[in-house]
């Protein structure tokens, strides 16, 4: 099977797997909550055994029998929530999906011969949408190579070979990669770090939201303290989603706070623990120092805490998000980023760039401000959607 096939194939089950990413959400949910996903024959099965916490609801007492037009109302509301999702994913993703994609068909529509012209306009290409320069070269120079040892020549032929090398950047050996970490003994803890204004809260308050609905018990944790603002737009979001917080006032030692919300954590048996933090880069040694300082908190009451450090990053700064993203994985132990703001920028490009030149993968992605615009990143989604239109040509 040529890679042309491969990528018809990777359409088609695209198509036939329409809400791939919402399906492996919903998994991960109800995986999540030891429970199996039901299957779509229990839909239409009249002697199915279709219990309430299949749906992620609470089990009521003596409500042992769930009458089945309730439960089919209840697989309704999945699938329109799924659709939901599935339709914020795409829209979310149309601007880069059209701009990145548009300028590749353009780039091999006007393709000639593999010469010099065509090295620099496909490094362009690359580069417009973000991709890097790194990154740009590395594919520019990978197919040099191909042309003098493969005898790489044809428009088909060059075509495929770099939507194959972008591919490679983000397959990975493990599709786990992209979830996040839990802890089986106790609270799970998630660290958010990230600069001033990249939505840093706005994501802890849809991933609270997430955890909130799939029935477990959240915590949230004001330890950015610098700005009076930051605690107050969390403990909105802690309204919002009916979740508790522990704050303190403006400028009170954040490892106080994050002190605190271990403890709280801890003793009253809460099942995720997110943690806000300034991590600001004014001053590196100290955001170090304070970072370490907060780590050490959270180790000492909950051993292989933090589950996870995620880096929060503005896809819309472009190359910015670049240096950013090194910078902080010079001061932290980075598990993981969320890109937020993807749905505002043309030049989804950033999201290869951050893989391939700095190693960390993108786990979640920000499509709009709304408390549903947060999903898995699903990087082979993404990559073929890119593309759809070139390869179903
Ligand atoms: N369009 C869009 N806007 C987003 C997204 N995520 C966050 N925002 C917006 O970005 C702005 C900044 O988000 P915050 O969550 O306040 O950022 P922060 O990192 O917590 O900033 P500080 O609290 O100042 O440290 C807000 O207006 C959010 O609504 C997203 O995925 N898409």
């Amino acid at each position: 099977m040529g890679l042309f096939d491969i990528f018809k194939h990777k359409n088609q089950s695209t198509s036939n797997e329409e809400n791939k990413v919402d399906e492996q959400k919903t998994l991960t949910e109800n995986e999540e909550n030891n429970e199996e996903l039901p299957e779509s024959g229990k839909k239409e099965t009249a002697d199915s055994e279709i219990k309430p916490s299949d749906f992620n609801q609470p089990e009521k007492e003596n409500d042992s029998v769930t009458p089945i037009v309730e439960n089919n109302e209840k697989i309704d509301e999945i699938e329109s929530q799924k659709n939901e999702n599935q339709a914020s994913y795409e829209e979310g993703l149309e601007k880069t999906r059209s701009s990145f994609g548009e300028k590749l068909k353009h780039l091999f529509a006007n393709f000639r011969n593999v010469d010099e012209d065509f090295f620099d306009d496909l490094e362009d290409t690359l580069i417009e949408s973000d991709v890097g320069v790194q990154t740009a070269t590395q594919i520019s120079d990978q197919l040099k190579e191909a042309v003098k040892l493969d005898n790489v020549k044809g428009h088909k032929e060059v075509q495929n070979f770099v939507i194959q090398k972008l591919v490679e950047i983000y397959d990975s050996p493990s599709n786990d990669e992209n979830k996040l970490k839990e802890n089986p003994d106790g609270p799970t803890v998630i660290l958010f770090i990230g600069v001033n204004g990249a939505g840093k809260t706005t994501t802890i308050g849809k991933m609270a939201h997430k955890y909130q609905k799939q029935g477990k018990k959240v915590l949230l944790a004001a330890a950015d303290t610098f700005r009076a603002g930051a605690i107050q737009q969390l403990d909105e979001w802690a309204k919002r989603d009916h979740v508790d917080i522990v704050k303190k006032s403006e400028g009170s030692d954040p490892a106080s706070v994050v002190y605190d919300a271990v403890e709280k954590a801890k003793s009253d048996d809460y099942d995720i623990l997110f943690i806000d933090t300034a991590g600001r880069l004014q001053n590196k040694v100290n955001l170090m120092k304070e970072l370490a300082k907060m780590n050490k908190i959270i180790t000492n009451k909950i051993p292989g805490a933090p589950q996870e450090v995620l880096l929060v990053i503005d896809a819309t700064i472009g190359q910015n998000a670049m240096s950013q993203a090194k910078t902080f994985k010079e001061v932290a132990d980075i598990s993981g980023i969320v890109l937020t703001k993807l749905d505002g920028t043309a030049k989804g490009g950033i999201v290869i760039a951050i893989k391939n030149e700095i190693g960390i993968p993108v786990k979640y992605v920000g499509l709009g401000e709304s408390v549903d615009d947060l999903q898995t990143f699903d990087p082979e989604k993404f990559v073929y959607g890119l593309f759809k239109g070139l390869v179903e040509e």
